[in-house]
Formats: C-alpha cells, sequence, structure tokens
C-alpha cells in the first residue's frame, strides 16, 4: 500500500494518472454522445409515423436545430420549407415545434381553438415575472379578452386626435435636446436613439403626462430592468436567482409600485383630469362579473402594454431610419409629399393629415413587411390537430409556430420580394402586392376583445392574427408615421459610406432588430 501511494505521489505518475483519467472520461462522454446521435438518427430514418409533419434532419437529440434556427430564423423557414413544404416539424431546444406557413399555416396556428391551442402555457415563465400577477398570459384567457377590451376601447379616434400633438412634440423636443443631434449634420448609432423616443411617446400618450415626467427620473433605468427578464435564456432560467432576475423582480414590484401611486395622483385630480390615455380609462373599467379592475392589474397591464409596445415599434423605427438612409431619395419624396398635401409651411401635425400622406402610410407597412419585429409566434398544441388539406396530425407533445413574415416575403403575393419597395403600396406599381388591399370584405370575428377581421387568407399579418392579435396596431401605425413625418421635416438622411447597404439583423432576443452599431448620417434642412 506504502509503495503504491509513494509511486502515485510522483509528479509523473499523477499527471500520467489524472491524463488517464481525463481520457477515460472523454472517451465515455464520446461514446455517450455516438450513441445517442446514432439513436437519434436511426429513429429518424426508420421510425417515421406517417401522419407526423416531416421532421428536419438534425444530428443532435435536444439541440436539433436550435443553433440554425436562432442564426437567421427567416432562412431557416424558407429553406426548410424548399425541403419539406408548407408543414414542417423541428427540435427546439428538446421540444418539437411544428411549423406551418403560408396564408393557410397562419390561420390555422392563429386562428386556432382555444381548446387546440394555448398561447400561455408558452409565454407565462417570461412574461409574469415582468408584468406581474393576474394579467395577460397569468390569467384564464377570457380575462386576458376583457383586459384587451378595456384597452382596445380606449383608443378612441378622439384619443388619437389627442396623441399626434403629443407624439410630435416628444419627437421634436427629443431631437433639440439629445446632444448627437447637435450641429448641421452628424452621425447617429440610430436604434439607441428610436428606442428613447419610442418609450417617451408610447409613455406619454397611452400613460399620460404623470408617468411620462417618471421617465425623466427613475423609469427608464427601471424598464431597462425589467426588460433583462426577456432575454430567451429565460424560457429556461426565469426561476434562477441570478442578477438579472433579482433586478428584474426588483424593478417589477418598483414599478408596480409607482403606477398605482399615479393611480391615486390621478383619481385626486378628479374632473381636472383631461388627458385621454389608456391608464385612465383602466381606472374607469368593469370586468363583466361586476369587479371594477384592481389597481394592481391596472399598473400590471401598463408595463405590459408599454413592454409589447417596446421593443415592436422601437425596432421597427429604427429599420425605417435605416431604410431612408439606404434611400435618401425617399427621405425627399416624403418631404415633397407633406409639402404638396398640407402646404409649403408644413403646419403642425394632425391626424386627419396621416390619410393625405399615402407614402408615409407606406413606409411603415413595407418596413413591416421585410422587417416585422416578430419572426416566430409560438402555441402549445392542446389535443392532436390535424391540419387541413394534408395528412398531418399534429400531436398534442408539440408547439406550433407561425411565421407570417414567410408569406409576407413570397414572390407568389410580393413581386420583387426581397426589395424594399414602399411605392408597392401605391396605385400603378409594378411590384403592387399580389393580395387584396381591402379588408372590408374579410371575414370578421369578435374573439371578446372587438371585431377583427380573422386575416384567414392574408399573406400579410405583422400584427398577427386570431384571439391574441395586436390591440397596438393603429396607435403604433400613428406613432411610426408621426415619427416619420416629423423626422423628414428635419432631416435629410444617408448611409455614411454613401452606399445603399443595410446593416443585417439580430435575432439574438425575443425581438429582431438592427444589428448595432447600426449608423446613419442627418444633416439638418434648415
Ligand atoms: C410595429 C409595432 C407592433 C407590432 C409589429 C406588433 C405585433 C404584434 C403581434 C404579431 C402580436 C401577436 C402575438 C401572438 O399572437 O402571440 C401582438 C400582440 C399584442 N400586441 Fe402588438 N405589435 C406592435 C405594437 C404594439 C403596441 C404599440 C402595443 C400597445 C399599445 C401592442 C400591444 C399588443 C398586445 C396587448 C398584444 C396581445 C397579446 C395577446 O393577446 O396575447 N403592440 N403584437
Amino acid at each position: 500500500m506504502g509503495i503504491l501511494q509513494d509511486a502515485l505521489s510522483h509528479p509523473t505518475a499523477q499527471l500520467y494518472f489524472e491524463q488517464s483519467v481525463g481520457t477515460q472520461v472523454a472517451i465515455g462522454i464520446a461514446g455517450f454522445l455516438a450513441v445517442a446521435v446514432f439513436i437519434n438518427v436511426v429513429q429518424q430514418l426508420l421510425f417515421k409515423n406517417p401522419s407526423d409533419p416531416p421532421m428536419v434532419f438534425h444530428w443532435f437529440p435536444f439541440i436539433g436545430s436550435t443553433v440554425i434556427y436562432g442564426m437567421d430564423p427567416p432562412k431557416f423557414f424558407k429553406d426548410n420549407r424548399a425541403k419539406y413544404g408548407d408543414v414542417f416539424t423541428f427540435v427546439l431546444l428538446g421540444k418539437k415545434t411544428t411549423v406551418a406557413v403560408g396564408p393557410a399555416g397562419n390561420d390555422f396556428i392563429l386562428n386556432g381553438k382555444l381548446k387546440d391551442v394555448n398561447a400561455e402555457e408558452i409565454y407565462s415563465v417570461l412574461t409574469t415575472p415582468v408584468f406581474g400577477r393576474d394579467v395577460v398570459y397569468d390569467c384564464p384567457n377570457a380575462k386576458l379578452m376583457e383586459q384587451k377590451k378595456f384597452m382596445k376601447i380606449a383608443l378612441t379616434t378622439e384619443a388619437f386626435k389627442s396623441y399626434v400633438p403629443i407624439i410630435s412634440h416628444e419627437v421634436t423636443s427629443y431631437f433639440k435636446r439629445d446632444p448627437a443631434f447637435k450641429g448641421k449634420s452628424g452621425i447617429v448609432d440610430i436604434p439607441k436613439k428610436m428606442a428613447e423616443i419610442t418609450i417617451f411617446t408610447a409613455s406619454h400618450a397611452l400613460q399620460g403626462s404623470l408617468i411620462r415626467s417618471k421617465f425623466d427620473e427613475s423609469l427608464a433605468d427601471l424598464y431597462h430592468d425589467l426588460d433583462m427578464g426577456f432575454t430567451s435564456i429565460n424560457f429556461v432560467l426565469h426561476w434562477a436567482p441570478l442578477p438579472w432576475n433579482r433586478k428584474r423582480d426588483h424593478a417589477q414590484r418598483t414599478v408596480a409600485k409607482i403606477y398605482m401611486d399615479t393611480i391615486k395622483e390621478r383619481r385626486a385630480l378628479g374632473e381636472d383630469d383631461k388627458e385621454l390615455d389608456i391608464l385612465k380609462h383602466l381606472m374607469k373599467s368593469v370586468y363583466k362579473n361586476g369587479t371594477p379592475v384592481p389597481d394592481h392589474e391596472i399598473a400590471h397591464m401598463m408595463i405590459a402594454l408599454l413592454m409589447a409596445g417596446q421593443h415592436s415599434s422601437s425596432s421597427t423605427s429604427s429599420w425605417i431610419m435605416l431604410r431612408l438612409a439606404q434611400y435618401p431619395q425617399v427621405v425627399e419624396d416624403l418631404y415633397q409629399e407633406q409639402v404638396k398635401a398640407l402646404g409649403a409651411d408644413l403646419p403642425p401635425l394632425q391626424y386627419e393629415d396621416f390619410a393625405k400622406l399615402p407614402l408615409n402610410q407606406a413606409i411603415v407597412k413595407e418596413t413591416l413587411r421585410l422587417n416585422a419585429p416578430i419572426h416566430s409566434i409560438m402555441r402549445k398544441v392542446k389535443q392532436p390537430m390535424p391540419v387541413p388539406g394534408t395528412k398531418y396530425v399534429v400531436p398534442s407533445s408539440h408547439v406550433l409556430l407561425a411565421a407570417p413574415g414567410v408569406s409576407g416575403s413570397d414572390p407568389t403575393y410580393f413581386p420583387n420580394p426581397d426589395k424594399w419597395d414602399p411605392y408597392r403600396w401605391l396605385p400603378g406599381s409594378p411590384n403592387a402586392p399580389l393580395m387584396a388591399q381591402n379588408n372590408d370584405e374579410e371575414e370578421k370575428i369578435d374573439y371578446g376583445y372587438g371585431i377583427v377581421s380573422k386575416g384567414a387568407a392574408s399573406p400579410y399579418l405583422p400584427f398577427g392574427a386570431g384571439r391574441h392579435r395586436c390591440i397596438g396596431e393603429h396607435f403604433a401605425n400613428l406613432q411610426l408615421q408621426t415619427i416619420i413625418a416629423e423626422t423628414v421635416r428635419m432631416f435629410k438622411l444617408s448611409n455614411v459610406d454613401g452606399s445603399n447597404n443595410i446593416v443585417g439583423t439580430d435575432y439574438a432576443s425575443l425581438f429582431s432588430r438592427p444589428l448595432e452599431p447600426a449608423k446613419i448620417r442627418w444633416e439638418r434642412r434648415d
């Protein structure tokens, strides 16, 4: 024993011993992996259930196609659609995920029945710690439908009319005070600026001036901490006592308290409170069962509303500015459109003006066609779902994934689909969409939050469809159109190097956005 101990304590022997243990462990892992890969491949090749949608081939179990999907989801959908057709399954972090694309696929998933598909089982782990309890995905779907109805009803034409001067003022005063826009011309990393403009305009219009004023103090940093809860890794680690989750939880409590205190302040104002925002509307809203919406739910809905709008609108406005810098002539066309429609003195913008600015509208439409911030919409399957017109049945163990962006860039509906061409939405364009542009004749449905068009046959659904459809569409349109109109009044835009290039897309977080830095050149008109 003593001799053996002596021998092993010799440095060379120790090294040899450690190396040989290391080698054995490595061989063990490699062997295990090889067996796992072998079984996984054999299963895919030999044990196909004819009613299952085709499976995207992958070597490794659990990882499946996660990496290749995550690098560029639209490319992943396009490539696999070409290989397998409109319905196929891939493995995303161990979960069999069935994609159904095209108008029929969008309809199948987004207009799926409540007994068949479920959103909250997918999203709640991420959203509930950020928004707070009892709202959106932390309550039965019928309650969410009522909550969406309260928010949607508040967005009246009268409210929209009051929002245009608010948004205009926020945009122009931002450009005046921000150091990045000092002087005659300059270069700016645009996504950060657009994120600020989006949160200032949305909070002021939708939540009132009292909340807006708090963004200059504490709310901006707290929202940043809340945002950290939305990283993709939190689908798995939402519960973990990690630094960003602690910050998220602290921020959620603090922001909710700020809203609840503001609600009390505004109640005290009584008739003197003349603003037409959603916060005020919710303070007067009552559920069907007679219960007034509790303050904590109003606070949590306010967080949800701002978070839902922030990422999508801020990513879209950044893409818009990058597209305008890519095509400086479009900026001039937009400016001239305003001069012709509103007069050379360019009076303060009003809600009614936007109907006279079709190119201004088309910029938003076209940017959302190619750069929609939500590339994947997921639902948990609750019971086996036959896919109409196919032999496939999606088992209840699967997750469904809708990707309306696929039909939005399909040449069947959009000639020259990869070209950003806002003029395609104006009459007489050779690239005009090959789809009905008037949705008055479309089938309408009420899921409990007001009548919406079903969108069943539409290849263009950047705001989704069905019971989870966006209620912020009209606000987002107004916000984005006002931002564009004010920006082209003040600036000419171009790429820093004068080229027609554009940055790539960052798919790392839940909402896709431009890869940063994304710098553009601005030049003041006056
Ligand atoms: C360009 C801007 C926007 C885009 C592209 C967009 C897109 C979407 C999409 C695709 C959905 C459906 C998600 C799903 O089916 O799972 C959705 C839902 C929603 N959006 Fe938006 N959105 C935008 C702006 C806004 C704004 C400004 C607000 C708030 C005022 C908002 C509030 C909501 C809400 C409350 C839902 C409902 C979620 C549900 O029912 O599960 N969105 N949005």
